[in-house]
């Protein structure tokens, strides 16, 4: 008999779209039946004849608006009920009530795949409610979130399945950042190319957050060093204990600026940036986002560093990450590399991770 799961989509942005297209895709011996896709106005509730091609135009034309958290869960509850089938919530925005109401959906036994970052880089009490001794014995909900750190790139898993089997942490350290990967690997290639006209590039490929001064601002590194040291057993309380260093220029860091005020305005600063590249250039080095976590000394890094130009840092191409973690066993370290931001790959990670939660959990 064919295995069937139920599963509900909130976010239909950049990874959003690509997530539904390759689920609508997707060919499984599972079947995967869309019970709900909303985005922060519309949404489609059990929906059906739904495509790869047909699903957005459906969406956009739905006269349906997006059901809030609570809505949400009784809706999942519901459907669970009558279809008799587990559910698996995927979670593609940025939002953190979202992220805070996991803990209720995970109780309901709603399992979750996501790639925002909110949930296990927000305050410890959050991290210790998913990740306690209770909720690790129970499989009728689970929680995958490989997408979080490195988009697509087996990080998270390979992380977990190392100190799973017994290995211990040292150091993880790399680049961890698909959007100022690009930005850093583009403006090191070329004298005339401005830093803002590489910010909006980013943008524009989906590479950066919502709002790319979470990116620039290093908040966004901060998130994935904190996701990575707390899976490693170093309790990081919250994103206030790091010092985070930034390329957000002084004058534009009022939180009351929009987004679009600040883009507008960031061409006023390409100097300063600039002058920073040519400093480093002089010293025959080249500029790299980069985060670490030393778990000998309990010790995190995030900011700016300088690489000689034969550094594998300073050769990457693209939105590439490179993420390094030494262990007792690797003592030369075990690196992965490759794109850590995109439509395609990130909503790949997702879906990963919502066949692995499918394969235990259908019926
Ligand atoms: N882009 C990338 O390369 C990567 C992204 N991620 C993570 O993936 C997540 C999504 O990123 P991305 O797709 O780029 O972001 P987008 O801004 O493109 O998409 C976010 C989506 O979430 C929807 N949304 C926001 N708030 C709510 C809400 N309260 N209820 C329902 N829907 C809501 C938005 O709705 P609307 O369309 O109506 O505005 C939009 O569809 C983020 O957490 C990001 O950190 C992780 C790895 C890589
Ligand atoms: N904005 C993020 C996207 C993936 O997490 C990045 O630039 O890496
Ligand atoms: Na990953």
């Amino acid at each position: 008999m064919v295995k069937s799961v139920n599963v509900a989509i909130v976010g239909t942005g950049v990874v959003g779209s690509a997530f539904v297209s390759q689920l609508l895709r997707m060919s499984s011996s599972i079947k995967y039946n869309v019970i709900y896709i909303g985005n922060a106005d519309q949404s489609l509730k059990a929906p059906t004849g739904l495509s790869a091609d047909n699903w957005a135009s459906a969406l956009q034309s739905s006269k349906t608006p997006s059901l809030s958290i609570p809505d949400l869960l009784e809706f999942l509850k519901e459907q669970s009920s009558i279809t008799k089938l587990p559910t698996i919530l995927v979670d593609n925005t940025s939002s953190l009530a979202i992220a805070q109401s996991y803990p209720k959906f995970l109780e309901n036994k709603i399992s979750i795949a996501t790639p925002n970052k909110k949930a296990f880089s927000d305050n410890y009490s959050l991290w210790e409610q998913l990740f306690n001794e209770s909720r690790k014995k129970n499989d009728t909900a689970l929680l995958y979130h490989e997408a979080t750190v490195g988009a697509g790139l087996p990080i998270i898993g390979t992380l977990n399945d190392l100190i799973q089997t017994g290995d211990k942490i040292i150091k993880i350290e790399g680049i961890f950042s698909g959007s100022l990967s690009f930005i850093f690997n583009s403006f090191s290639q070329s004298d005339d190319i401005k830093f803002s006209d590489i910010v909006l590039k980013a943008k524009e490929l989906g590479y950066t957050e919502p709002d790319p001064r979470d990116d620039l601002g290093g908040l966004d590194v901060a998130r994935k060093v904190i996701i990575l040291a707390r899976i490693s057993g170093f309790g990081i309380n919250s994103l206030n204990d790091l010092d985070i260093e930034s390329l957000i220029p002084k004058e534009l860091s009022s939180p009351t600026l929009s987004t679009a005020d600040f883009l507008s305005q960031l061409p006023n600063f390409d100097d300063q940036i600039k002058q920073q590249k040519i400093d480093a250039a002089n010293e025959g080095k080249v500029l790299r986002f980069v985060g670490s976590v030393d778990l000998v000394n309990n010790k995190v890094f995030v900011g700016i560093a300088k690489y000689d130009k034969s550094h594998p840092f300073a050769s990457l191409q693209g939105s590439d990450n490179v993420i390094s973690i030494q262990t007792e066993r690797y003592t030369n370290p075990l690196i992965v590399q490759g794109a850590g931001a995109g439509s395609e790959v990130t909503a790949a990670g997702v879906l990963a991770d919502t066949i692995k939660i499918a394969q235990r959990v259908a019926v």
